[in-house]
């Protein structure tokens, strides 16, 4: 598959997902003003992958900072950082992935300037390579928790799509499915951004690993005739109490395949995991443009002009919801996460 997001050419170059499935299109940002729109544009999405694409704009951006001394180096790097930071609020990667290039900046002041761009830029390339290495982790894990013959539905994209590669959900379902089982996928549709639609049916089918696509209204009915077998899902950022933040609708899910028995699971590495969040309740809910909601792309309106929209683009699935939470580490209650991850 195309990489979602890489450092090519001096410029960080990503696939644009608002424009799949119908067009592949690499978008080249050179610099990091173009990197952030692209954040806010959901041309790049998914809560690792904006972790990763944040940390190459932050490099990209000190890259590009003439200055004399390290003091007005540092500022202009902080700066750089504070703009990627206010592009989306809820899911924590963001915010930890750009903590971390500002500790490397503070680990290098003995450098020269040219030495400590090159730091950052290497501190960048790292953290996509780790997200990569943590998502095949996760991956072996979670397969265990997949039978040979199992229906398995998944909301969103939580995939390579949704990461540097391989993803965290849909990581788990690709190891399973290298592993040599016989699997089915379910895959939302995921109103109002069709994430599920364009991006994971894209993304299995790439890969040749059977789904089938529903609407979000589809999945209880699915549940109810035993068609499902587990959910798998991503987060955006999962609270010191196991609550978890994901895509508007994630909720939905957690509570039908409650009512029906079902296992429900969430796959996320170290980086979504918020301890200084205590409970969902803390959570920051993005508010996104009443259009998504009113028309198809922006374009087709499927509602009259002028309706009141309420359009959040996330919800909070509370821990006693979660049958287990899969991370790098292994798999865990999600009243064990804080203990483990402290
Ligand atoms: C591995 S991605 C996990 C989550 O980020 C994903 O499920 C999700 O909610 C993405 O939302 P998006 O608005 O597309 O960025």
């Amino acid at each position: 598959m195309v990489p979602t997001v890489e450092w090519k050419d001096g410029a960080v170059c990503l696939l644009d997902q608002s424009r799949l499935p119908g067009t592949v299109e690499i978008l080249t940002c050179r610099d990091y003003r173009a990197v952030a729109d692209a954040i806010r544009e959901l041309k790049v999405r998914g809560a690792p992958a904006i972790g990763v694409t944040a940390a190459l704009g932050v490099a990209l951006g000190a890259l590009s900072v003439r200055a004399t001394d390290y003091a007005s180096f540092a500022k202009a790097v902080g700066e750089i950082c504070n703009h990627l930071a206010a592009t989306r609020p809820t899911a924590v990667n963001l915010f930890w992935a750009i903590e971390r290039m500002k500790r490397k900046l503070e680990a290098s002041t003995s450098l020269s300037i040219p030495s400590a761009q090159q730091a950052l830029l290497a501190e960048a390339q790292a953290i996509l390579r780790e997200d990569i290495a943590l998502c095949k982790a996760m991956g072996k894990h979670g397969a265990e928790l997949i039978r040979d013959g199992q229906t398995v539905l998944t909301h969103c994209n939580a995939g390579a799509l949704a990461t540097a590669g391989y993803g965290t959900a849909l990581g788990v379902i690709r190891a399973a499915w290298e592993q040599g089982k016989t699997i089915q996928v379910i895959a939302d549709e995921t109103r109002p951004v069709l994430q599920g639609a364009r991006l994971t049916a894209w993304e299995l089918m790439q890969d040749h690993i059977p789904v089938t696509l529903i609407t979000d209204n589809m999945a209880g009915s699915l549940m109810r005739q035993g068609k499902i077998h587990l959910c798998v899902v991503g987060a955006d950022r999962i609270a010191a109490n196991g609550d978890v933040a994901n895509k508007i609708g994630t909720y939905s899910v957690a509570v039908l395949a409650k009512a029906h028995g079902i296992p429900f699971y969430v796959a996320a590495p170290y980086s979504t995991i918020d301890l200084k969040t205590k409970t969902g309740a803390d959570i920051p809910i993005e508010q996104r443009n009443p259009l998504e909601v009113t028309s198809i792309h922006g374009s087709h309106p499927v509602a009259p002009a002028g309706v009141r929209v309420y359009n959040p683009a996330f919800d909070v699935t509370p821990a006693e919801l979660i049958t287990a939470i899969i991370t790098e580490r292994g798999v865990f209650k999600p009243s064990e996460l804080a203990d483990r991850f402290r």
